[in-house]
């Protein structure tokens, strides 16, 4: 028996524009909720959400297989890409990217042996259902999708050589970040950013692999989708929530 299928994976592989939101509430009760409302997938945010790997495990098992999961780790270190492929994450987020150096790195966190340096725990691992998953180990490589964000102009210079490199499947462009980066922080629609970002877009696309961003603007986000962006995120829970509730808060008092 082999890895179970990664459909994200396969997804971007088909150009097949793939909508999500950012899951920042450590929940597992409302990452439950969220699993069945028709998004392609959830972001599991370990960057800026209260997670651990057990916070992370327990969203992970109420969503299942009613959409795809995929967890951004706090930091790009290899052992924290084991930990989440461990759990049966199959698409992993890096943030802050910087140079094609530690993009290949990250690439090879993900692969077992001779691909890359992940180390053998299937056995006792989620992710092979603790070994009765037979073939896990030759079949884990294939199904494994790697989310880079390029989030600086560091990175954007970097970009060109990371966009060489095998076993990324997707570049995700981190606009809060990139803004601030250049000096425009918590304004991610100054002119100056939407130029670097539709560039970086544009050099994505041609390489082939996958690209992505994340935009709470409706219009912008399907001008993306429209421009080739595949990997799209409309929203996030806090925000929904805060939105929702704030919004009825105040017009119960009209
Ligand atoms: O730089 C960004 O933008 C991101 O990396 C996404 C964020 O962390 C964020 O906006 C989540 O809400």
């Amino acid at each position: 028996m082999p890895a179970p299928k990664n459909h994200l994976k396969a997804a971007l592989a088909a150009k097949i524009p793939q909508f999500g939101i950012w899951v920042n509430l450590a929940s597992p009760y409302s990452a439950e909720l969220l699993s069945g409302c028709g998004f392609d997938w959830l972001l599991i945010d370990g960057e800026h959400g209260p997670n651990s790997i057990p916070t992370m495990l327990a969203q992970a098992q109420t969503i299942g297989q009613r959409t795809n999961t995929v967890v951004r780790i706090p930091v790009g270190e290899t052992h924290r890409i084991k930990q989440v492929l461990d759990l049966g994450i199959q698409t992993v987020m890096v943030p802050m990217i910087e140079s094609a150096d530690h993009a290949a790195a990250m690439a090879k966190a993900m692969k077992y042996p001779p691909q890359g340096v992940r180390g053998l725990g299937a056995s006792v691992a989620r992710a092979a259902d603790f070994g009765r998953v037979s073939d896990y180990l030759t079949s884990a490589n294939a199904e494994t999708c790697l989310i880079l964000q390029i989030e600086s102009r560091a990175g954007l210079a970097a970009l060109p050589a990371i966009l060489t490199l095998p076993d990324i499947e997707c570049i995700f462009i981190g606009p809060s970040d990139l803004a601030a980066d250049m000096g425009f922080p918590g304004n991610t629609e100054a002119p100056e950013v939407q130029a670097a970002i539709e560039e970086a877009m544009r050099q994505i696309i041609a390489s082939g692999k996958a690209a992505g961003i994340l935009t709470f603007d409706l219009a912008r986000a399907k001008h993306y989708r429209d421009m080739g962006v595949t990997f799209l995120g409309v929203g996030g829970d806090i925000p929904l929530l805060l939105n929702a509730a704030t919004a009825l808060a105040a017009a119960v008092r009209i």
